[in-house]
């Protein structure tokens, strides 16, 4: 097997991805620096090698250094690994910009679309760091968790330069973590983001106990409304039937570690979304990658009645009782009036 060369890398942001992801690359031998702005978490990563926060009770690697200083955390790095939330993403990058060593590519591992614009993310880097840098997107079924206790997972990177893509790929795969690479940016971004709202609606669902059905059916029409979307803007169908897409949807609609599920599930109990993120206290992309999600549906003339509901609900529009009734009233139709993406 060859054996792949020693990369320098910066993962910006310690939450619990951030920190999940910059100890699997230390594991994996290559000098990682992470980067966050909490004095107190970059200190117990550094010398307690513990994110007490988001990744309480976890070992981390003794290799992984920490540090709330961007300038030396990014100094003589191949490759910078943004994992910030979508809101935080383009200050990030325009934060980050100046200190970028001339030949390292940038890759994330955000979920969500640019707040406000809707616009993806990869087209909010082009903008800020320029159409030659390289640029790639980590994404697919991975809880932060699982992947910082070295349980088995399997994502995909996918990159305009497949260059590029390999080696962040090389960097993550692992003895317990398969990297897979693609180079379809708009269908694995859409993925990623849209896959956070379906996990509202079937979280929604479980939380008023409609039963295994409805959250089957929920699934499965939600994969339908990301192939509709995915077709009319571009994106490849087959990475919304791999990792980028079931895959991830398949573990955030039914995996109780979905931040974005436990917010349905709260929603579907009666509680109040300010109280369920309140009680989640970590980021929850759902609520305002719905608003996007729509937004991009609307430019494009697409009719996504799942991912509308949730958006409705999670602006207190609509009750989930209300929302499972306006799904349920729907006119009946061909499963597919005009083909896969009709
Ligand atoms: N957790 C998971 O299993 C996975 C998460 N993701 C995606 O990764 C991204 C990050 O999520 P995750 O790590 O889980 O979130 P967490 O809630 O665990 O942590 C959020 C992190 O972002 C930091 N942050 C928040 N706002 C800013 C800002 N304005 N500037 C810089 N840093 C900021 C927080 O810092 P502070 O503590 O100082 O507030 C914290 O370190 C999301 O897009 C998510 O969808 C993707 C796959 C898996
Ligand atoms: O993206 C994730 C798993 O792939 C994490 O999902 P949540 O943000 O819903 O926790």
């Amino acid at each position: 097997m060859e054996a792949t060369a020693l990369v320098k890398v910066a993962v910006l942001g310690a939450g619990s991805w951030g920190t999940a992801l910059a100890a699997l690359i230390a594991r994996h031998g290559h000098p990682t620096v992470l980067w966050g702005r909490d004095e107190k978490i970059i200190a117990a990563i550094d010398q307690r090698h513990e994110n007490p926060r988001y990744l309480p009770g976890i070992a981390l690697p003794g290799s992984l250094r920490a540090t709330t200083d961007l300038a030396d955390a990014m100094r003589e790095a191949d490759l910078v690994l943004v994992v910030v939330p979508s809101h935080a993403f383009a200050q990030s990058l325009r934060t980050l910009a100046p200190h970028r060593p001339p030949h390292a590519g940038v890759a994330w591992a955000t979920k969500g679309f640019e707040p406000g614009s809707g616009r993806f993310l990869h087209e909010v880097a082009e903008e800020v760091l320029g159409e030659c840098v390289p640029l790639a997107v980590v994404t697919g079924p991975s809880f932060a968790k699982e992947v910082a206790q070295g349980l088995p997972t399997a994502l995909t990177v996918h990159g305009c330069n497949d260059d590029f893509a390999k080696l962040v790929a090389d960097v993550l795969h692992g003895p317990a973590f398969r990297a897979y690479t693609g180079n379809d940016m708009l269908g694995a971004e859409l993925g990623g983001a849209m896959k956070n709202v379906l996990a509202v609606a079937t979280g929604v669902a479980d939380g008023m106990q409609l039963g295994l059905n409805a959250r089957a059916g929920l699934i499965t029409r939600g994969l339908n409304e990301m192939l509709r979307l995915n077709h009319a803007i571009g994106g490849k169908a087959e990475t919304l039937m791999g990792l980028a897409g079931l895959g991830d949807l398949v573990l955030t609609c039914t995996g109780d570690l979905s931040r974005n599920r436990r917010l349905g599930l709260a929603l579907g109990r009666g509680q109040s979304i300010e109280d369920a993120v309140r009680e989640i206290g970590q980021v929850v992309e759902s609520v305002q990658t719905a608003d996007e999600v729509m937004r991009q549906a609307q430019r494009h003339g697409i009719e996504l009645p799942i991912s509308s509901a949730v958006q409705q609900v999670l602006h207190g529009e609509i009750t989930p009782a209300e929302g499972l009734r306006l799904l349920l009233a729907r006119e009946q139709k061909p499963e597919y009036p005009s083909g896969l993406f009709g």
